[in-house]
């Protein structure tokens, strides 16, 4: 079945060169000539060049990339806070990039919201006054303003903070309060720039999980630029790797960490700790071959030694798992005339498919057996061996994490 989602934002072929002369520019980079020295002939910088992608509908996509690699410039294209040179940006079908003065700024009212790094908060007026103050400049009535800000300084969890000054608050709770202006005004969009880069690890990480609770509720569409690669890989459901101005990559997590589309990637990803990202989904082998509860004991070995493996996961006809079978048990069995049923281990070892790998680990060099990745309905839809999740972490043998 194929899912339709509905593209929110329309990105084609947007260029941006900083300078007066970007057909020059242009020319040069349509040639091949590498960014650096088109500004040492030119003196124009090229911040973006034919960058086209969609976002769908409550995604979080990341720009992700070196400094210098274009995610500001893409982001402020989003809204127009830079303008640019050629291209489209098209938010519900409407082009952006085309619209006048008026038809910009009740697109940017009625849909879009940026919350930015520094917070951009007004030190010295009340979290409440900096929240009801994003309302104000779009021009709703005191009334209606002060119970939006309310609901939410309430999303972000600052209920309680209205009167204190921002000025006393921790960065952690400034960055709540711009994360709750941007919200206030309920905004399709949402536009972060580098918004959780200047705080401290550990209240990043908070930020980032309550972002992550929020964005389930809300389902907002969230453009969120990072030069911080966990950070786009917890975040993003999409992540776009910029590199000079273009997109290197678009993938999710994992297929940017399985399949790098060439060696900057790569390189990029290289240091990324795979077991957190990567899942049992990822790695598991079709579940194959299983016998069914009511196949007999010999149908059972003939299969483990038809494919030379040692158990054998035993399902019911709606694929239920029921339990695994031992070649040991197995033989035995036949042997002192018992059943399939008798010699069943019921206790088995099974994960749900979004299990990451760091969690399996552990539990796979405890055991011997294969472990079964089951859905919500118990039915079993792949098995993990050890070898599985060695081939996926492309690990070598001296480093095998305690899978030994
Ligand atoms: N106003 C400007 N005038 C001239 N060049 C600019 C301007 N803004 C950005 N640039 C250049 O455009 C390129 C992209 O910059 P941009 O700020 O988008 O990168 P970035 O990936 O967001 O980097 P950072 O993480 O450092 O913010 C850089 O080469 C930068 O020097």
């Amino acid at each position: 079945m194929t899912i339709h989602r509905k593209k929110k934002i329309e990105v084609r072929n947007l260029v941006k060169i900083f300078g007066k002369n970007p057909q020059k520019a242009i020319s040069l980079v349509e040639q091949g000539v590498s960014k650096q020295e088109i500004f040492e002939r030119t003196k124009q910088t090229v911040g973006l060049y034919n960058v086209s992608f969609d976002v769908y509908e409550g995604e979080t996509f990341v720009l992700m990339g070196l400094s210098g690699s274009g995610k500001s410039t893409l982001l402020r294209c989003l809204n127009r806070l830079i303008e640019p040179s050629d291209g489209h940006i098209l938010i519900d079908g409407d082009d952006i990039a085309t619209m006048d003065d008026k038809e910009l700024r009740e697109t940017r009212r009625k849909k879009l919201s940026m919350v930015f790094q520094g917070f951009a908060l007004l030190p010295h007026r009340t979290v409440i006054d900096n929240v009801a103050f994003g309302l104000e400049i779009q021009g709703v009535s005191k009334e209606e303003r002060y119970p939006k800000a309310e609901d939410a300084v309430a999303k972000v969890g600052l209920k309680g903070y209205e009167s204190s000054k921002t000025s006393q608050l921790s960065g952690g709770m400034q960055q709540r309060v711009g994360l709750a202006r941007a919200l206030a005004t309920d905004p399709d969009v949402l536009l972060m720039d580098e918004a959780f880069s200047a705080l401290d690890p550990l209240i990043r990480s908070e930020m980032q999980d309550e972002l992550l609770a929020l964005q389930d509720k809300m389902k907002k569409t969230i453009v969120f630029v990072s030069h911080d690669l966990d950070e786009a890989l917890k975040l993003g459901d999409r992540i776009a790797i910029m590199k000079d101005g273009v997109i290197a990559q678009i993938g999710t997590a994992e297929e940017i960490l399985t399949e790098p589309a060439d060696d900057y990637v790569s390189e990029f990803v290289a240091g990324v700790d795979r077991t957190k990202i990567l899942t049992a989904e990822n790695v598991m082998k079709r579940p194959e071959p299983v016998v069914s509860i009511n196949a007999g004991l010999k149908v059972a070995l003939q299969l483990m030694k038809k494919h030379g493996i040692s158990s054998i996961f035993v399902v019911d006809p709606e694929k239920v798992i029921k339990g695994i079978l031992f070649i040991d048990d197995a033989v035995a069995a036949v042997k002192d005339k018992k059943t399939l049923q008798d010699v069943l281990v019921t206790d088995i070892l099974s994960v749900k498919p979004d299990v990451p790998i760091k969690e399996i680990i552990p539990v796979m060099s405890d055991s011997s057996s294969p472990l079964a990745v089951i859905n919500e309905n118990n039915k079993l839809i792949g098995v993990i061996v050890r070898g599985s999740i060695l081939g996926a972490l492309a690990i070598t043998e001296g480093d095998q994490n305690g899978l030994t």
